[in-house]
């Protein structure tokens, strides 16, 4: 099978990483094209631009980091619409919400392609060991030709229906993912404030319901001040910003998950945007502390 891949980032990189090691051809682009050419060591040809990717290939991934990337990486300049045409798959791995996935979508199929979303849950590691989760929603018969693909990237897919499920379920669990890190980082601190060992904390925790396998893998690297991005705390931000405008939609107010994103922003405001998004941590930590 070939495919086109768009996006060379943490995640972009291991998942078109993880095709070529199982055999199918594929050609990459990346905004900065110097990230193509470790790719390429490893057997991938390279595309110029979107258009000319999607020129190639019958499929084409993306995995672009926010909703402005994915809209001008389609509509753009030299983007996907300018080769689309009948029978060609899109394929927006990305996370990005339901509105732009339905604008994706709707110019896609209008020049007779066809269109899946599919973001992912599960991190760089997942994305290197082929064990995402996938949520897909769009075209079923789509979704069908790129089991094979899929069953590469990820552990286990859903097909969630209609357009904007996917989005919208994959908001939902990021949400649900920078609440619990917020309260935990919460607690880490205050374990640290009160003279209690946060080390303790963890191991307390791991023996009960609330030791999850984020807290316990984040945990000890936090304590570290280890903030190597696995996923960039920016992008939580826009996740829990994507997932707070999803509830204003359908009137639910979310007060812990609106408590998180102002800590995310805060975070974000100390220059840790570009860390792991358990930096949010530090700016915990921070507060009530002469800066
Ligand atoms: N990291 C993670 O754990 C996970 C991330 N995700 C989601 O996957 C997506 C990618 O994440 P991740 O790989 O971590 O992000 P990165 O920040 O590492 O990569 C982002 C990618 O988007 C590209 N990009 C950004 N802006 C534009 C633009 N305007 N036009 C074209 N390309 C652009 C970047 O290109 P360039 O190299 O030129 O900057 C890069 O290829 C995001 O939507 C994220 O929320 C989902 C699950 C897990
Ligand atoms: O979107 C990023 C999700 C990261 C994870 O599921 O661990």
């Amino acid at each position: 099978m070939e495919v086109g891949f768009l996006g060379l980032g943490i995640m972009g990189k291991a998942m078109a990483m993880n095709l070529l090691s199982n055999g199918f051809k594929v050609t990459v682009w990346n905004r900065t094209l110097s990230k193509c050419e470790e790719l390429v060591e490893h057997g991938a040809s390279v595309g110029e631009t979107p258009a000319a990717v999607v020129k190639k290939c019958k499929y084409t991934i993306a995995m672009l980091s926010d909703p402005p990337a994915a809209i001008s990486v389609v509509f753009g300049n030299d983007g996907v619409l300018e080769q689309m045409c009948d029978g060609k798959g899109y394929i927006d791995m990305s996370t990005v919400d339901a509105d732009t996935s339905s604008k994706i979508s709707k110019a896609i199929t209008e020049v007779g392609g066809r269109f899946l979303e599919a973001p992912v849950s599960g991190s760089k590691k997942p994305a290197e060991d082929g064990q995402l989760i996938i949520l897909a929603a769009g075209e079923k018969a789509l979704y069908e030709e790129m089991l094979t693909a899929f069953s590469v990237l990820g552990k286990k897919d859903f097909f969630l229906g209609e357009v904007g499920n996917g989005a919208k379920m994959k908001l939902i669990v990021n949400m649900i993912m920078g609440s619990t890190m917020n309260a935990f980082s919460e607690g880490l601190a205050l374990a640290g404030r009160t003279g209690l060992s946060p080390e303790t904390l963890i191991d307390v925790l791991g023996l009960g319901a609330v030791g999850n396998p984020m807290i316990m893998m984040k945990g000890p690297t936090m304590l570290k001040s280890n903030y190597s991005p696995a996923f960039p705390l920016k992008h939580q931000q826009k996740d829990m910003r994507l997932a707070l405008a999803l509830g204003e939609e359908n009137a639910l107010a979310m007060p812990v998950a609106a408590a998180a994103n102002e800590a995310f922003i805060r975070a974000k405001s100390l220059g840790l945007g570009d860390q792991d998004f358990s930096a949010v941590y530090e700016a915990v930590k921070a507060e009530g502390l002469k800066q």
